[in-house]
């Protein structure tokens, strides 16, 4: 009894220490922020590096972020995530569950130069926190753990940053762990990365411990100081005292310059002048690795322990050097001239401040009171307070800079993914004259000409959803304004109403988040809601092209509204982002009805399909994989647009009766770690769920299992998997495609929605 009353002490005094040392933490965070400035505009824009820290889960990136704080001076101390107590995990449910949850922005200086950094989550459920982050920065450390290699959500966070065009640095980290392993990585970047790493840092191991590394283009050797010590010791490689790692840097060396000359016109001249790889200066080899970097050809890749202190200024200096500074606010949106252009990127709701938007600033300033009109939404708003994010810490400032982040608050409406402007006449005016320039340099102009300052960050598809209820009536509307302002905050989030059952329902991207949300609904908002079983999204698609027309002839008080409209379905449509679900009708009698609809109307009839195809004739479940061509339209005068968005609505339903459907389910590819003991358990146990074996590969003393599974097969497999492999096994998912299911699968599915 005594012992347990004196654990329970411990515990508590424990979370009394940890809470003292955070707030204490705070304070630090804060009098460090007063007393700098941030770099002011122009002439210091090349000394802003905006980036993000993106890999799969574990790899290391708030344990990496934690040390940067501190070499910074940002932090007094530094804390760890098994501790619950670093500065960006700083959510309950992060500092519980030791991962991230949300994206946490942070601003600190290193040698002279400004970094605003996001820490992004590794978990796949939390893929649109970083989507939202990746669309607003200028570069990436993609970090992997030096053990593993790329992992399945390392390829996710990998494919991301290519889309939104970042030049990346790669991070070896966990160096100190007997099984890690260089050439292992560089060969997995290579093999499943698709680029060329240029490795730049060999580890230096003493008795089996790692204790620095080589700088390959320098020759030096670096050791870092441990604790509270901030020093790294930079020492030349000689020879003589170092012969194995002499030679190895030296081979190092001249791969680099190899593969640089491979992508470098430039330094492969140099190459040929010099006549030998050793009179190549470091400065040469910089600049080649900035260009290549920039060109995304191949990845500078450095190594590191982060918790072993070792590395961590050597990838800052990295950040510096390799990693572009905002260049794109210098081109295409110098067209706003002194006007204010930024993108809003994420909101989330403070209890004192109320909602806060986190702006990447792309041109001029934002201000305290200033006016500000979102292009996406159509209004403008006045902003609040302005700030800047020390993660959940914000410091209030004047006014925040082109190339910076600001955090803003008393703005209602806009939401993330939106582009901002000081007005819609300066945005106006900024579209005119990029276009104008495009037009004389002969550039393609696209088609919808709002995306030419960048597009919204990709939502993805919820596959998972479940009911919610307030526990009481006197409950609900604080629910719904909880709902309400999770979804602003988090667009995978979606929220509905089921008319047939009376219930609200949350769809979200998997069992974690929406496992997270009720938490956050019941630690923030004090609602004890509860969650019904946790359900799959399923779709379906037309099976056949059908076409049909439908005539409206009304009157709804004086007003007449008439109108034909036909339209046909086109299955095994593709429907890529860039494709317009509506096509038009091409032959000549009907090109020239169409060439006649007024844009308003054009709207209704989108906006009408759209609703149409929300709700399939089998499962009442969202219908994709399928397009609509219009064929004629005609509408009276004075026909609302309401009408005719209801007739394209109505006659989109009546198509799908007509052509039929199937229903698709989704399916994800898995990977599982575990060591070589349990694995044959684990196959079996997957070729129960349905699941396509890819692959087994060995890593160290543990096998990797790839395989593609249905969504719904996965259900609860946290729990299973823990037990059939003693907790030893860990997996990831990445969402792959919906995949059309066999008639077979298509009844249980058709049952298991229906309860039955
Ligand atoms: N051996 C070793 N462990 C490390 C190193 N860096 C981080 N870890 C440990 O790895 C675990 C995960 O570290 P985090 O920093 O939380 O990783 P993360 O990528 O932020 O994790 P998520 O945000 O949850 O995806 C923690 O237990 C760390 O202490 C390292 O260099 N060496």
């Amino acid at each position: 009894m005594l012992y347990v009353v004196f654990i329970y002490k411990k515990f508590k005094m424990n979370l009394t220490l940890n809470f003292i040392r955070h707030t204490l933490r705070k304070h630090i965070i804060s009098y460090y922020s007063y007393s700098t400035k941030l770099l002011p505009k122009n002439e210091n824009i090349k000394k802003i590096r905006n980036i993000g820290i993106s890999a799969h889960i574990d790899a290391g990136k708030t344990t990496t972020t934690e040390r940067m704080l501190y070499y910074s001076g940002l932090i007094e101390h530094m804390g760890e995530v098994h501790d619950g107590n670093t500065v960006t995990d700083y959510m309950d449910q992060e500092r519980e569950r030791g991962i991230t949850i949300t994206s946490a922005a942070v601003t600190f200086f290193w040698k002279n130069h400004q970094f605003n950094l996001i820490d992004t989550p590794g978990h796949i459920d939390f893929t649109m926190e970083v989507e939202q982050t990746l669309n607003v920065l200028d570069g990436v450390i993609v970090i992997l753990d030096g053990s593993a290699g790329v992992e399945a959500q390392t390829l996710t966070v990998w494919r991301q940053a290519c889309r939104y065009n970042l030049p990346c640095i790669i991070y070896l980290n966990k160096m100190d762990r007997s099984d890690a392993d260089i050439h292992m990585c560089c060969s997995s970047i290579l093999k499943k990365l698709g680029v060329i790493p240029i490795l730049l840092q060999l580890p230096v191991v003493e008795n089996h411990k790692f204790v620095g590394i080589v700088d390959v283009v320098t020759s030096e050797l670096i050791k870092y100081g441990q604790g509270k010590n901030k020093n790294m010791l930079k020492e030349p490689l000689t020879e003589k005292e170092f012969p194995k790692l002499f030679s190895e840097a030296k081979e190092a060396r001249v791969k680099a310059i190899e593969t640089l000359a491979d992508f470098d016109d430039e330094l492969a001249n140099t190459v040929i002048a010099s006549e030998s790889f050793e009179n190549i200066s470091n400065d040469d080899i910089i600049i080649s690795l900035v260009k290549v970097t920039n060109q995304k050809t191949a990845v500078p890749v450095l190594l590191g322990s982060s918790y072993k202190n070792i590395g961590v200024q050597s990838l800052m200096d990295a950040v510096i050097s390799y990693l572009p500074w905002p260049l794109n606010s210098i081109r295409v949106f110098s067209h706003f001239d002194d006007h204010f252009c930024g993108r809003a990127f994420k909101v989330i709701h403070d209890k004192q401040r109320g909602p806060l938007v986190f702006l990447r600033i792309y041109n001029g300033v934002i201000k305290k009171g200033q006016k500000i009109y979102s292009i996406q939404r159509d209004v403008s708003e006045q902003v609040g307070r302005v700030y800047v994010a020390y993660a959940d810490d914000f410091t209030e400032v004047e006014l925040v800079e082109n190339g910076n982040i600001a955090v803003v608050s008393g703005l209602k409406k806009i939401m993330s993914g939106d582009l901002v402007a000081s007005s819609q006449t300066a945005f106006e005016r900024a579209k005119k004259s990029l276009i104008n320039e495009l037009q004389k340099n002969k550039k393609i102009i696209p088609e919808n000409t709002d995306s030419l300052f960048g597009i919204s960050a990709k939502i993805p598809e919820p596959v998972f959803f479940c009911s919610i209820e307030s526990p009481s009536m006197s409950t609900q509307s604080a629910l719904d304004q909880a709902l309400s302002e999770l979804q602003r905050e988090d667009p995978s989030l979606r929220v509905s109403y089921n008319d047939e059952t009376g219930q609200t329902v949350l769809a979200g991207m998997g069992e974690l988040h929406l496992e997270i949300i009720r938490d956050r609904i019941l630690k923030e908002y004090k609602i004890d809601a509860d969650l019904g079983p946790l359900q799959i999204s399923y779709r379906e698609a037309s099976l056949n092209k059908v076409t049909d027309s439908l005539k409206v002839e009304t009157k709804i008080g004086n007003t007449k509204h008439s109108l034909l409209i036909s339209m046909s379905l086109l299955p095994d449509f593709n429907q890529d982002d860039r494709k317009e679900l509506l096509q038009f009708d091409k032959t000549p009698d009907n090109a020239s009805n169409l060439a006649g609809i007024y844009p308003k109307h054009l709207v209704a009839i989108k906006e009408g399909l759209k609703i149409g195809l929300m709700h399939g004739p089998k499962i009442n479940s969202q219908v994709i994989n399928t397009g609509v061509m219009l064929h004629w339209f005609e509408a009276g005068r004075g026909t609302s647009e309401t009408i005719i968005s209801a007739a394209a609505n109505q006659l989109t339903q009546k198509l799908l009766k007509e052509s039929g459907s199937y229903i698709l389910e989704p399916v994800v590819n898995l990977e599982v770690v575990s060591p070589s003991e349990y694995i044959s358990v684990i196959l079996s146990d997957l070729s129960q769920r349905r699941a396509a074996i890819k692959n087994v590969d060995v890593r160290g003393d543990s096998k990797v299992v790839i395989a593609v599974v249905p969504l719904s097969e996965l259900l609860g497999y946290s729990t299973d998997i823990r037990s059939i492999s003693s907790g030893t096994a860990t997996f990831s998912t990445e969402f792959k495609k919906y995949q059309r299911m066999s008639p077979l699968e298509e009844d249980n599915a058709i049952r298991s929605v229906r309860g039955f």
